[in-house]
Formats: C-alpha cells, structure tokens, sequence
C-alpha cells in the first residue's frame, strides 16, 4: 500500500516551508470570520478564490487583520482570483470594487444543488488539470465554528472529492482526510499544531485502524458512530502513522500565536 505523507508547512512562514517540497496550494475563502492566519494561507496560494459571501469576508476583515496597514492598500493587494457560487450573499459594492479590478467572477445560481466550496473546488481541479493531483492542496479558511448545516456540508466535500487533499480550517484546527487506499505518515509541526486530536470514521465504521504516535493509540481497533471513536486523543511524537480499512477524518488543534 502506498504512503501518502501530510505536514502542515502552509502554517509556518515561506521560508521555512521546506517539506513536502512540491505542494501547488489554492486557497478557498468561506462566508465565515477570517482566521487569524489568512493572511500566510493567502501568501502560500497560487491561486485564491472567495466562495460567494467569502469575498465580503476578504474585503471587510484583511484589513482589520492587518491594523498597520492602509485598508485601501490592504485590499488591493489582497485581491481574489476568483469569486464562484450562486451569489446571493456577495455584496454588490464588493462584487463591483473585485470585478473592476480584474477578478473573474462566475455566477452559478442556476445550480442549487451543491454548495458554495463544491464549485469552488471543482473550479480548482479545472484549473489544476494538467497538474499531478497529488501534488495539488485546496486550502479552506473559516470552515468551521459556525452553521452546523455548512460544516457537515464543508466536511461532506472531503468525501466527495476524496482524491484530492483538502484542508478545512478554522482558527482552532485543521481537518482532513485519511484515505483508506493509503497508508499515512502525518509530521507533526509542533510549533503551529496539536497536541489535541482526534480520528473519527464518518459514513463507514472502520473494521480496522492501527495507529502510531498517539497517547491512545489504535490496535487493529474498530471504530464507528455509535460506538468508539478517538476525540480528545493527544500527540505524542513528531511523526504519527495511521493505517485503516476506512476513510478517517484527522484532526488536530492550531496553536498560532
Ligand atoms: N457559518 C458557516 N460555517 C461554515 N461554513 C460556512 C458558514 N457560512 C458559510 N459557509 C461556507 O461558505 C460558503 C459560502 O457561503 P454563503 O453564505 O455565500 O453561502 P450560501 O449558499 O448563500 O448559504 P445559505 O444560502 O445556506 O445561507 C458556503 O457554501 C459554505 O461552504
Ligand atoms: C435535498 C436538498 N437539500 C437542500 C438543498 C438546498 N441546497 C443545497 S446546496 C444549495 C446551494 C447553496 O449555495 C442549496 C440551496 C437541495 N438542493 N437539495
């Protein structure tokens, strides 16, 4: 089985960012208060959508993350690629200031099927296409901490482009998943992350999870909603392995200054 290995580099400043090496990072702004940290996700992307209402999240709270700068100034600079979704929630003053500046903007209102990060997600595969996928990480900020309906639908769209590596965030903590077609070594940075995690099987119960690293480490364990599933789990050493016979949800605390 092949290994699939995770760090959280995208937390530590651009010169520090050695490992994994070729990671292609865009960024997904949500309709939900910035984290604190956007700003470093923003300069880690190569290419940076607003998921509809996102888009007023960046012009009205960039600048308040960045008090010594001039607001004018502040959201110029950080001006998204992209703006997707059916824009009901987008304002129209901020829809004109990005447009005139040369951000495309695509109306998806006729579909009311999927949400908001879904489009904005397949917007970025389009664009990722001749990329290797594995080398491709979708980065979402401020996907959690608010409506339930919208996390579990965030959480929903880690399943169903289970392929690709996604990264919801919030400013407490990460969440991403483990695929059950690979093995997986998580490196730890424990500068910016942990020690408080958890492994949660969602959908499917795993017959089956081993894990290394942990403080409560699984052994051939079975999990499942309903029964045992490993919250309030703590790290233990800078790599931890996970191995399982079913999609896993990882997460872990953000401990940025
Ligand atoms: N409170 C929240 N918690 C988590 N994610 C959110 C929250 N609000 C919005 N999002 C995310 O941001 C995206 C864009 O939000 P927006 O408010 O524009 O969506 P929407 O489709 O208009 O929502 P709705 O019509 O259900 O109010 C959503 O698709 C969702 O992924
Ligand atoms: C069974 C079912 N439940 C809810 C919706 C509504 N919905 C889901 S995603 C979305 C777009 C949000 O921007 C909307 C309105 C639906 N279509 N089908």
């Amino acid at each position: 089985m092949e290994l699939m290995s995770h760090s959280s580099t995208f937390l530590l400043p651009a010169p520090s960012n050695q490992s994994p090496p070729s990671l292609t990072y865009a960024l997904v702004v949500l309709n939900q208060s910035l984290p604190r940290f956007s700003p470093l996700l923003w300069s880690h992307a190569q290419l940076r959508l607003c998921a509809d209402g996102g888009a007023n999240r960046v012009y009205d709270d960039m600048p308040l993350l960045l008090p010594h700068l001039d607001a004018s100034d502040v959201r110029k600079r950080y001006k998204p690629d992209v703006i997707k979704g059916d824009l009901d929630s987008i304002r129209k003053e901020v829809l004109e200031f990005y447009a005139n500046m040369g951000t495309k903007v695509v109306d998806e209102s006729h579909d009311q099927d999927t949400t908001d990060l879904h489009k904005c997600v397949a917007y970025i595969c389009d664009w990722a296409q001749k990329l290797d996928k594995s080398n491709l990480c979708i980065l979402v900020a401020g996907a959690l901490g608010g409506r339930f309906d919208h996390e579990i639908g965030n959480i929903n769209v880690l399943y169903r482009f289970s392929t690709i590596r996604i990264i919801l965030l919030s400013d407490d903590c990460l969440i991403h998943l483990l695929p059950r077609t690979h093995r997986h070594e998580i490196h730890i940075q424990s500068s910016v992350e942990g020690p408080h995690c958890g492994l949660v099987p969602i959908g499917t119960p795993s017959g089956s999870t081993t894990t290394t690293g942990l403080q409560w480490d699984l052994n051939e364990t079975e999990m499942k909603f309903g029964g045992l599933i490993s919250t309030s789990n703590l790290v233990k050493e800078d790599k931890i392995t996970v191995q399982s016979d079913s999609d896993l949800l990882w997460t872990i605390t953000i401990k940025m200054p």
